[in-house]
C-alpha cells in the first residue's frame, strides 16, 4: 500500500531545536542579509528590481525561521519611515504559510488550560481547524447549553519559541549597535522592546477578549456592526472563546452579488466604521486585512481577531472639524498641530522637515478629493523624503498608514470606482455642531470657501516658486550651503575609513562563526563561513589600500 510521505517540519517546530542552533541560524540568516546589502551598496547595484529580489529571498527567510520573524516582517512592513518600498510591497504580502498543528494538539492545550476533558466542555468539537495562522488556530464547536462556538488556541510551544527568540534577537541588536554604526540611528533597542511587548500581547488571548469587548460597547449603538461575544468561562490566556459569527469575506465581491448585498454601502459602512474608531473612539483594528472582517447576507459588517489594537488621543467633535476645514484650506500648522496633539507625530525641536512633509501632501491634493491611489503614485516620492528627513514616524501612524491603503484596497476589490471622500459623508454629516460652535464653524467655512475661490484665479508656475522661495527666506528655511572642497575630501577619507571598519567587523564575525561551526561539530557551514571571512578580508585589504592611496593624494594635492 503506497503511504503518502508526511512533510518534514520546519526547524523551529522540532523537539530537538537547540537554543544555539537557532542562535545560528539567526545570527547567518542576519550575517548574509548584511552581506548582500553592502556587496549591493559597494558594487552600486541598487536598481528596484535587484531590491525587490533581495526583498523576497528576505520573505522566503523569514517564513523559515517561523513565528516571530513572520511576525517581525508583517510589522516591519508598516514601517515605510525604515524600510525601502521594496521591502515594504514584499513584506506587505507575508501571509502566514505556517502548516496547521493537529486537532489532537489543540485539544491538549484546551483541556491543560481548562481542566476538563474537551466534551465536558464542549458538546461537539471539530478537530478540523476553521482557519490556522501563525500563532493559533481557529476551531468549530457548541456549548452544552446549545450555543454555537469558534475556540481559538494558542499553538503549543509559540511562547517558549518567543522566550528563545527574545534572547537571540537581543544579542543580535547589541551586537548591531556595538559593530555597526549606521544601525545606531534607527534606534534598534527601542524598536525590539516595542515589538516583543506587542507580540507577547498577541498571545495572550485575555487581553484579546477584553479588547473585543471594548470594541463591542463601542459600536453598542450601530446595529450593522457585529463583534463576536466572549465566552469568559471557556476563555484563558491560551484559549479564546467567542460566539460563532460566519459571513462573506469582505473582499468576494462575487459572492455578495450573487447574495443581492450592495457593495457601495459596504464600503460605506467600512469606512465610516474606521473613521470613527480612529477619530472618535481612539481605539482601532491596526491590521483590517480582509480576514479580520466578513459581511452578513444582509450587508453589515463582522470583526473578528482584536489581538492588534492601537490606541490614539481621540480628539473631540469640534477639533474634528477645525481639522477638516484645515485640510481642504491647506492649513499645515493646524493639521500639524492636531496629529502632534493625536499622538500621531512626534513633537521634535525642529518642526519644518515635518510640515514641509505635510504641506507636501496637502499640496498634492490642491485639486482633487483625496484619492489613496495617489498616494501610490506619490509613493516613491514620499520615501525618499522619509529618508532624508531626520525623523521617525511613532508606530500609531504607520498602524493608520498601512490601515488605510489595506481599506482601500479592500473598497477597490469591491468596486474599483469608489471614492474616499464621498464614502465618508455619512460620518460627515454624523459630525452634529454644539450651538456655541456655529459662529466659529462658519467663520472656518468661509475662510474654505475663500481659499477654493482663490484657486480659480492661481498665479503662474513662476509665480507660485518665487513665492515659496520668499516665504521660506523670511521662515529662515532656505539654507545655503558652502563646502568647501577639503572638507569634501576629509568626509571622503572618514568614509572610506568605516567601511574598512565595518569590513573588519564582518571578517572578524565570520572567522569567529567558522570557528563555533567548527567546534558544534558543522565542518560544511564552517567551510562556508570561512570562505566568507577569506572574501571579507580582501575586500577590507582592498579598501585599506584605497585608503592609504586617498590620504597620500590628498597631501599631494594640499601641497
Ligand atoms: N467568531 C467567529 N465566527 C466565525 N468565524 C470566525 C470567528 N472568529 C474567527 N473566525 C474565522 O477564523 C479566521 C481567523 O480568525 P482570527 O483572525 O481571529 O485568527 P488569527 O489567529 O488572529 O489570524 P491572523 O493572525 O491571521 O489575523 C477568520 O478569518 C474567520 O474566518
Amino acid at each position: 500500500m503506497l503511504t503518502k510521505a508526511t512533510p518534514k517540519p520546519p526547524r523551529w517546530q522540532r523537539s530537538n531545536y537547540s537554543p544555539l542552533t537557532r542562535q545560528i541560524d539567526v545570527f547567518s540568516a542576519a550575517a548574509k542579509l548584511l552581506c548582500d546589502l553592502l556587496c549591493d551598496k559597494t558594487l552600486g547595484q541598487d536598481s528596484p528590481s535587484h531590491r525587490n529580489s533581495r526583498a523576497q529571498w528576505l520573505v522566503e527567510k523569514l517564513l523559515d525561521l517561523g513565528p516571530t520573524f513572520i511576525k517581525i516582517g508583517q510589522s516591519l512592513s508598516t514601517r515605510a519611515d525604515l524600510i525601502p518600498l521594496e521591502y515594504v510591497q514584499a513584506l506587505s504580502q507575508l501571509q502566514d504559510r505556517v502548516p496547521p498543528f493537529s486537532g489532537q494538539d489543540a485539544i491538549a492545550v484546551i483541556e491543560s488550560e481548562l481542566g476538563n476533558s474537551i466534551y465536558a466542555l464542549y458538546r461537539d468539537f471539530n478537530p478540523q481547524p476553521l482557519a490556522s495562522a501563525s500563532l493559533g488556530q481557529v476551531h468549530k464547536a457548541r456549548l452544552h447549553t446549545g450555543e454555537d462556538v469558534v475556540v481559538k488556541v494558542q499553538r503549543p510551544g509559540i511562547e517558549k519559541l518567543f522566550n528563545l527568540d527574545f534572547e537571540v534577537l537581543h544579542r543580535l541588536v547589541r551586537f548591531a549597535n556595538r559593530y555597526l554604526p549606521g544601525f545606531k540611528k534607527y534606534d534598534m533597542e527601542a524598536i525590539y522592546q516595542e515589538f516583543f511587548e506587542l507580540l507577547y500581547q498577541e498571545i495572550d488571548y485575555i487581553h484579546e477578549g477584553k479588547n473585543a469587548d471594548r470594541f463591542r460597547e463601542n459600536f453598542d449603538k450601530y446595529p450593522r456592526i457585529f463583534v463576536p461575544k466572549v465566552y469568559w468561562k471557556y476563555t484563558t490566556r491560551k484559549v479564546l472563546t467567542l460566539e460563532y459569527l460566519p459571513g462573506i469575506k469582505i473582499d468576494d465581491r462575487e459572492t455578495m452579488e450573487t447574495c443581492g448585498i450592495n457593495t457601495n454601502e459596504v464600503i460605506q459602512l467600512g469606512i465610516c466604521c474606521y473613521l470613527k474608531q480612529l477619530l472618535e473612539d481612539g481605539f482601532f483594528q491596526s491590521d483590517p486585512h480582509p480576514g479580520n472582517m466578513a459581511v452578513t447576507q444582509d450587508g453589515s459588517i463582522i470583526f473578528y481577531d482584536f489581538g492588534t489594537m492601537a490606541e490614539v488621543k481621540s480628539i473631540a467633535k469640534d477639533q474634528m472639524i477645525k481639522t477638516f476645514f484645515a485640510i481642504l484650506r491647506k492649513d499645515t500648522d493646524e493639521v500639524v498641530n492636531t496629529l502632534t496633539y493625536m499622538g500621531l507625530i512626534e513633537p521634535v525641536s525642529d518642526m519644518k522637515p515635518v510640515k514641509r512633509l505635510v504641506a507636501f501632501i496637502l499640496d498634492k491634493f490642491r485639486d482633487k478629493p483625496i484619492d489613496i491611489k495617489e498616494f501610490e503614485k506619490l509613493g516613491s516620492e514620499i520615501y525618499l523624503m522619509f529618508e532624508q528627513q531626520p525623523f521617525r514616524l511613532p508606530p500609531q501612524m504607520t498602524f493608520i498608514l498601512k490601515s488605510l491603503t489595506t481599506l482601500d484596497g479592500i473598497a477597490r476589490a469591491l468596486n474599483p470606482e469608489y471614492n474616499l471622500l464621498a464614502a465618508s459623508q455619512p460620518f460627515v454629516k454624523s459630525l452634529t455642531v454644539s450651538k456655541g460652535q456655529g459662529k466659529a464653524i462658519r467663520e472656518l467655512a468661509r475662510q474654505a470657501g475663500e481659499f477654493i475661490k482663490q484657486k480659480w484665479q492661481q498665479p503662474s508656475g513662476t509665480e507660485i516658486i518665487l513665492r515659496r522661495l520668499e516665504s521660506r527666506i523670511e521662515e529662515g528655511e532656505l539654507e545655503i550651503r558652502v563646502r568647501s572642497l577639503g572638507s569634501d575630501r576629509t568626509l571622503k577619507r572618514i568614509h572610506l575609513a568605516i567601511k574598512s571598519l565595518i569590513y573588519a567587523c564582518l571578517t572578524g564575525f565570520t572567522l569567529l562563526a567558522g570557528t563555533v561551526l567548527l567546534l558544534s561539530p558543522q565542518t560544511k557551514w564552517a567551510i562556508v563561513a570561512f570562505s566568507f571571512s577569506g572574501f571579507w578580508f580582501f575586500i577590507l585589504l582592498y579598501s585599506l589600500i584605497q585608503l592609504g592611496i586617498k590620504e597620500r593624494l590628498d597631501k599631494f594635492i594640499d601641497k
